[in-house]
């Protein structure tokens, strides 16, 4: 197996520095690129990540915008620092300025790029969208992460049946943000289907909805890097392998769902470097209009992009 070749844009941040160390620690071979600000923490973070390479087949250094063209896969983490701002989407402005050379380099990638890109930086969605107007690259070649959203789906419905969350499937479709959809009639506790009284659905549906609000009470001036380096990893090391796994990711959709431009979370397939078509459920009357009133708030946060991003 040939290594993956990583790019992570912000890679000397929380996420990025998390997500290169879960790479280099995990069993699959892969060359690790960041970029971001010049300072002396760029080179601590090279010395010291470099310190776990002879645990596998990895490497890891800097570059610069040339290594997307050669890259598997593309990750953004690139940000203007976390502070207790009332929405992710309100990171939206500052945001673009940060990407902005990042997100022109991927727009003028080749059609016949073969990478994907995964976008973090938040808000994930409308940002996610913009690539997916700007950029030649295949629609399916685009990511936005979103899935700690689903991840706090099965911790919530774990806590609230007694089951440890690895026994729980449930997905949650939408923005990511306080237009979130956690499907509720799909899930599985062991495999079986499991129906939450309506008392527990709105008590796990505050538990995500409010999850953001409690982070940001606490005054960090940090994000989930633990988690979303996980995931991530996770999300290149399943995009690589050859078993097809699902996944709910933020992908620039066509008419799906009867949403037209607009990237947003939906289920999808990924595997053999491939993402599936997106997997079109039928959705519960209410879990419709959410999704679609998710899409026209993302529709209107990217404009915001077109103006400041515009080629
Ligand atoms: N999608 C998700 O589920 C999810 C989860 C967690 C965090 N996030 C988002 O990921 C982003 C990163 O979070 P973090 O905790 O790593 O933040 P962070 O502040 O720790 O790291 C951001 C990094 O970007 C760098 N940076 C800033 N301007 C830059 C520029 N012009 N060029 C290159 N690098 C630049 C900073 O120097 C820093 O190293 C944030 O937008 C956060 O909200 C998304």
């Amino acid at each position: 197996m040939s290594p993956t070749k990583v790019t992570i844009v912000g890679g000397y941040g929380g996420v990025g520095s998390a997500l290169a160390y879960t790479l280099l620690t995990s069993a699959d071979p892969c060359e690790v690129t960041l970029l971001g600000r010049r300072s002396p923490y760029v080179a601590c973070q090279l010395m010291d990540l470099g310190g776990v390479t002879p645990f596998g087949d990895t490497a890891v250094r800097s570059g610069d915008i040339d290594d997307f063209a050669d890259s598997d896969v593309v990750v953004i983490t690139a940000s203007v620092p976390f502070e207790p701002l009332a929405s992710r989407l309100d990171f939206l402005s500052r945001n673009i300025e940060v990407l902005r050379p990042y997100f022109r380099a991927l727009a003028e990638l080749p059609a016949d790029w073969s990478g994907h890109v995964i976008v973090v930086t938040n808000p994930v969605d409308p940002l996610t969208t913009w690539l997916g107007h700007a950029a030649r690259i295949d629609r399916h070649q685009l990511l936005g992460y979103s899935w700690n959203d689903s991840l706090r789906l099965r911790i919530a419905v774990g806590q609230a049946l007694g089951a440890h969350a690895s026994d729980v499937v449930g997905w949650v479709v939408g923005e990511h943000g306080d237009g979130c959809v956690p499907l509720f009639d799909r899930i599985r506790v062991g495999g079986v289907p499991v129906r939450l009284s309506p008392e527990q659905q709105r008590s796990v549906s505050a538990e995500i909805r409010g999850w953001y609000a409690r982070w940001a009470a606490l005054g960090v001036a940090r994000t989930t890097a633990w988690t979303t380096a996980a995931g991530v990893a996770r999300m290149i090391h399943d995009l690589a392998s050859r078993a097809l796994s699902d996944w709910c990711a933020a992908v620039p959709l066509h008419g799906e769902y009867d949403i037209d431009g607009v990237a947003i979370g939906v289920p999808i397939t990924i595997g053999s470097n491939h993402v599936s078509p997106v997997h079109e459920w039928q959705l519960a009357q209410h879990d419709g209009y959410a999704l679609h009133h998710a899409a026209d708030v993302i529709r209107r946060h990217a404009y915001q992009c077109d103006d400041a991003l515009a080629l």
